[in-house]
This record gives C-alpha cells, structure tokens and sequence, in this order.
C-alpha cells in the first residue's frame, strides 16, 4: 500500500506580476504574493500546492504572513508528530486548529500531489474526477469605464470562455450590465459582488432579476447565510455564495435555509481537498450545481483546480481561466493552455505541471526548509 512519506516542507514567499491589475469591490491588485509549499518525500519527489491567501484580509481574515505562521508553528509541527498515511487524515489531524483554512489547504493540497505522484497516478484520478477536460469561464474586474470592460470581455469571448463573470459594486453595477447586454444579448453572464452590499440594496439588486443572469455571486456579508436567504426569496436570479461557505456543513446550513442556489467551490476557502470533495459530494446529493472558484493562483493552484473540477458535479464553467490571462510566463511547464473554452485534465502523475525551478526561483522572495 502506498503511503504518505514527508522528509521535508519547503516554504516560499513568491511574488509575481499580473498582466492585468485585477479590481474587485475590495481592492485592486498589481502582483500576487503567495506561498508555495513544497513536500519531498524520501525518494526525491516533490507535492507542490499554494496558499490562496493574500497580503491584506480583506476577502478573508487571512493573510500571507498568518499562513506562514500557522504553517511554521503549527501546521508543520502536526505534520511532524502524527506520521499521517493518507492525505485524507490530514483534515481530521489539522481540526484542533481552528479556522486558517488557507494554510491548512495549502500543506494538505502539496501531499495530495505527493501521494498521488507516489501511485504515478494523475490526481483528478485519485480523488475521483471522471473528467477529460473541463469548460472554463473567466472573472473580469472592475474597469475605469464601460468601453474598456466591453473590450476586454469581447477578447474574452474571442478567446473561446464559455462565460464572462464581472465585478460589481455600488455605483458599478445596473448601468455596467445593461451596457454589457446591449452589446452581447445572449452570452453567459454573471456578476459577483464579494459582500459589496446589505439587505437594504434589496429593491436595487432587483434590477438585475431583468438581465438573465446565471447567478450574483456573494452579494450579501462574508460571513451571513440568514440575510442571503431573504435576498434570495426577494430574487429570481439564483444566488451563488463563496465567501459565506467554509465547509460541507456551512453548505448544508446554507442549502436547507434557501440561502442560494448554487455554490462557489475553492479549497482554500474550505481547507482542503477532503473538505472540497465533501462538499461537492452533498451538493450533488441534494441537487446544488457547484464550480471552482479561483484566487489568481499560480500555475500550482490552477493545475490542483484543474484536478478538482473534473469531479462530475462541476456541472458550471469555473474561473480557471488559462495562465495567459493573468502571466506573461508561468511557474508551471507547460503553461496551463484553454482551446473552445475547455482545459484538457492532464494524464501525467499528481497535477500534472511540471514546475519550473528556475522561474520559481525568479520570483522567490525568501524560502525556509522545515524538517519533518
Ligand atoms: O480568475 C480568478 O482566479 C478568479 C478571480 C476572482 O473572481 C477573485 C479574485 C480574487 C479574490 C476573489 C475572487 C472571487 O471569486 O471572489
Ligand atoms: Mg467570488
């Protein structure tokens, strides 16, 4: 039987520069600073996964530094004293530490990839994915005006994405979507408003329910499942949450009070690749479409998306978009590509990216090796 075996955890503090500044209601940002973790076992492979985290916690409390913390205090340490055999123990080893799902993710998806590198099998298949590729859309921020979003999401639909996600906020919203029908009536179109309003925008968010959208995306507080369940009652437009879901059982909470429709999968928000499976799994079971969500990841991040969407409920094009829409160059080998809207599911062991050490180490600000 093939077991876990970690010799050492690698921590970098990467820095790299979006093509693009990406805009939400939060922020705008001009580079991504991460943390890739890597695990080696004791033939000289290597996992790999990444912390979603940002510098600032303003999508979440976490930040990059906190990871680091938790991951060198704590999360390493746990590593260290129980010699866990398979990467589904992790979740249950790192639930006395609460909260932090970031930094559990990012350990628990880099042992993942070890473990399945161990089988020489390809993680979508280790984890059940039945998927040969899978069908992508694309987030675009907030802009400096409506004509250069509409020319950003033509290139999009040029470039075959088989829907366009928008960024909204107040005084970035009705007027932006009623320019954007006008000029593209039938495309697949949704909005996410990362927790931008309150209930008392109720009889404005209305206004969407006459753009036929696939869902609003987070309309409500980051951390509230009751008021979304009013929103929803008052929408037609189907309510999609991320920030408000941290488990399969926030899911579930969400799902039995109405509080959405459908639901935004990320396994860093969640803590990792059990906790994602789990909840996509009660989501197929009571009927709630999921997608992957995404972070701005890497090629590491966006190749462990890749694996994870190829689980049959991913029935809705996720925001794994190809490395070009956010990279001039990648870290990964070869960069992850899209044709007519569709990833193919790579057949090689663990992510099936192979990483490039010299680019890694181009962006590599600072690294720390911890013994396990
Ligand atoms: O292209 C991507 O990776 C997704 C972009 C995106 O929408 C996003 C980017 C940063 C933080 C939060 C979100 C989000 O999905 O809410
Ligand atoms: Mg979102």
């Amino acid at each position: 039987m093939v077991r876990l075996d970690i010799q050492t955890v690698t921590l970098r503090h990467i820095s790299m520069p979006l093509l693009n500044p990406f805009t939400t209601s939060f922020g705008t940002l001009h580079e991504r600073e991460f943390i890739a973790v890597e695990v080696t076992d004791s033939e000289g492979r290597s996992g790999w996964g990444e912390s979603v985290a940002f510098v600032e916690p303003s999508y979440n409390e976490e930040t990059l530094k906190g990871n680091w913390h938790l991951l060198e205090k704590f999360l390493i340490p746990l590593l260290r004293q129980a010699k866990i055999g398979h990467p589904s123990g992790l979740a249950d080893l790192f639930s006395r530490i609460r909260g932090n799902r970031m930094a559990k993710a990012a350990l628990e998806t880099a042992c993942w990839d070890l473990y399945a590198k161990r089988q020489n099998l390809p993680l979508a298949a280790v984890i059940g994915g039945t998927k040969a590729s899978i069908e992508v859309g694309v987030s675009i921020g907030i802009k400096s005006s409506l004509e250069q979003l509409l020319d950003t999401i033509g290139r999009r639909i040029d470039d075959g994405y088989k829907r366009i996600k928008i960024k909204i906020k107040p005084g970035w919203d009705i007027g932006i979507v009623d320019g954007v029908r006008r000029k593209y009536p039938d495309i697949p179109l949704m909005v996410d408003a990362n927790s931008a309003y309150t209930l008392a925008d109720t009889e404005h968010l209305r206004q969407l329910d006459d753009y036929r959208l696939m869902m609003i995306e987070q309309p409500l507080a980051y951390d509230d499942l009751v008021d979304h369940r009013e929103l929803q009652r008052q929408l037609r437009t189907p309510i999609c949450l991320d920030e408000s879901i941290h488990s399969a059982d926030d899911a579930r909470k969400a799902i039995e009070l109405g509080s959405c429709r459908i639901i935004n999968i990320k396994t860093g928000r969640v803590g990792g690749l059990t906790e994602a499976i789990k909840l996509h799994n009660l989501c197929a079971e009571r009927q709630i479409p999921v997608w992957c969500g995404g972070m701005l990841e890497s090629g590491i991040g966006r190749a462990h998306n890749i694996a994870l969407s190829a689980l049959s409920n991913f029935t809705l094009p996720g925001d794994t978009a190809a490395s070009s829409n956010y990279w001039e160059e990648d870290i990964v080998d070869p960069m992850v590509t899209m044709r007519d809207g569709q990833i193919s599911v790579p057949d090689g062991p663990g992510i099936g990216y192979g990483i490039n050490l010299e680019r890694l180490a181009k962006y590599t600000l600072y690294r720390e090796q911890f013994p396990v």
